[in-house]
């Protein structure tokens, strides 16, 4: 989001995490290291400097924030504060935990947020929320993290090598390694989590593309009746729409969905398949290049409740899938701010 500096309100129409600003990309390409998790036309930047050439006239008053940034500022009231985490893909060096100088000498430098690390404790919860919903007066508020990073630290994986599968509408993959890993010819990233990577990427295959097809009571009934023992022959690659960020980033890549058999069993069968299959190519990806080798994956997000799913992934990854005890992002956000929590820092 950009907003007003001063008074939040919106100056650009809000993006999505996985809209593609491709205008900006020759730019951003020009200014970044090569192959830069930046590098990509959802990527942060691209979305800032898309908004920056556009006919932007209130650009000494703006501001970038990330949704989660914006949330926190309602709650708050400071604006302009990040964490390093929802900073990652608009160039926030985590490992130095500064914005990089080829950032930092451009012009729209100017309207990046300030960065802290998840979990920092920023004010008091402002009085009018706390009044209207009956917090106590000493609730703090911290900075936070993306949602499959919450997702992770809700699965409570904290051994290098354990992963979280987050199959909500996407598939998000974290994997905890001592390496850091980055390469945006594949959507691969690293986030830190104190003092490990958490290496991953996201993939626009996920339930979304399921719900397109069949209603949640379906997809229950429909997976008691498959056998997770049995590979499906039927290969698919399921998008909700043209474009794919991981294992493969590419902005032009067509869902693929046909032939679709009468057997609406098969069907689902193949399509459940057919995203292990995703999975497995981005587990694989990652440890050719270079990371930590996954040993356990975790699961979490609506998919993750499907256990002839989890049966499938177990037999097409090859590695022990197991639900996560927490399946809910919030769960792990409430962990961090747990963590942090000490208004004597304030
Ligand atoms: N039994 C099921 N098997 C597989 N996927 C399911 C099942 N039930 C729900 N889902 C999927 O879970 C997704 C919702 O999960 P959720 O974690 O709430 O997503 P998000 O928060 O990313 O929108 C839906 O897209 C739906 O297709
Ligand atoms: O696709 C997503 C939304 O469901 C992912 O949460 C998001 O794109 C992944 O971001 P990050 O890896 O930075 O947490």
């Amino acid at each position: 989001m950009i907003v007003d500096s001063v008074t939040g309100e919106p100056l650009w129409r809000p993006l999505l995490y996985n809209e593609g600003c491709p205008d900006a990309l020759p730019m951003v390409k020009s200014v970044a290291p090569p192959n830069h998790t930046v590098c990509s036309a959802s990527s942060t930047l691209c979305k800032l400097v898309s908004w920056w050439n556009s006919d932007a006239s209130n650009k000494s008053a703006a501001i970038l924030l990330h949704q989660a940034d914006w949330l926190l500022w309602l709650l708050h009231g400071k604006i302009g504060i990040s964490d390093y985490n929802n900073a990652l893909k608009v160039g926030y060096d985590p490992e130095i935990d500064s914005y990089p100088p080829w950032l930092l000498s451009q012009p729209y430098a100017q309207i990046l947020p300030s960065v802290k690390a998840p979990g920092t404790p920023i004010d008091y919860l402002s009085e009018g929320i706390r009044t209207q919903y009956g917090f106590p007066q000493d609730c703090v508020v911290c900075t936070g993290t993306t949602d499959s990073i919450a997702a992770f630290l809700a699965a409570r994986a904290t051994k290098p090598g354990e992963a979280v599968t987050s199959l909500g509408s996407t598939l998000a993959i974290k994997l905890l390694s001592t390496i850091r890993v980055e390469d945006a010819r594949f959507g691969v990233y690293s986030h830190r989590l104190d003092d490990k990577w958490l290496v991953g990427g996201a993939s626009n295959t996920g339930g979304a593309v399921l719900r397109q097809i069949f209603t949640d009571k379906q997809l229950a009934e429909l997976s008691e009746q498959i056998n997770p023992a049995q590979p499906s022959p039927l290969d698919y690659y399921p998008l909700q729409s043209v474009g794919e960020r991981f294992p493969v980033a590419d902005p032009k890549m067509a869902p693929r969905l046909h032939p679709r058999p009468d057997d609406n069993v098969q069907y689902l069968h193949g399509i459940l398949e057919s995203i292990a299959r995703i999975e497995a190519k981005a587990y694989n990806l990652l440890q050719e290049l270079g990371s930590t080798p996954v040993q356990q994956v975790f699961t979490a997000g609506g998919g993750s409740k499907n256990e002839t799913w989890i049966k499938i992934r177990e037999r097409v990854l090859g590695l022990p899938v197991r639900r996560a005890a927490q399946t809910e992002a919030c769960y792990g956000a409430a962990l961090l701010a747990l963590k942090g929590c000490s208004p004597d820092e304030i």
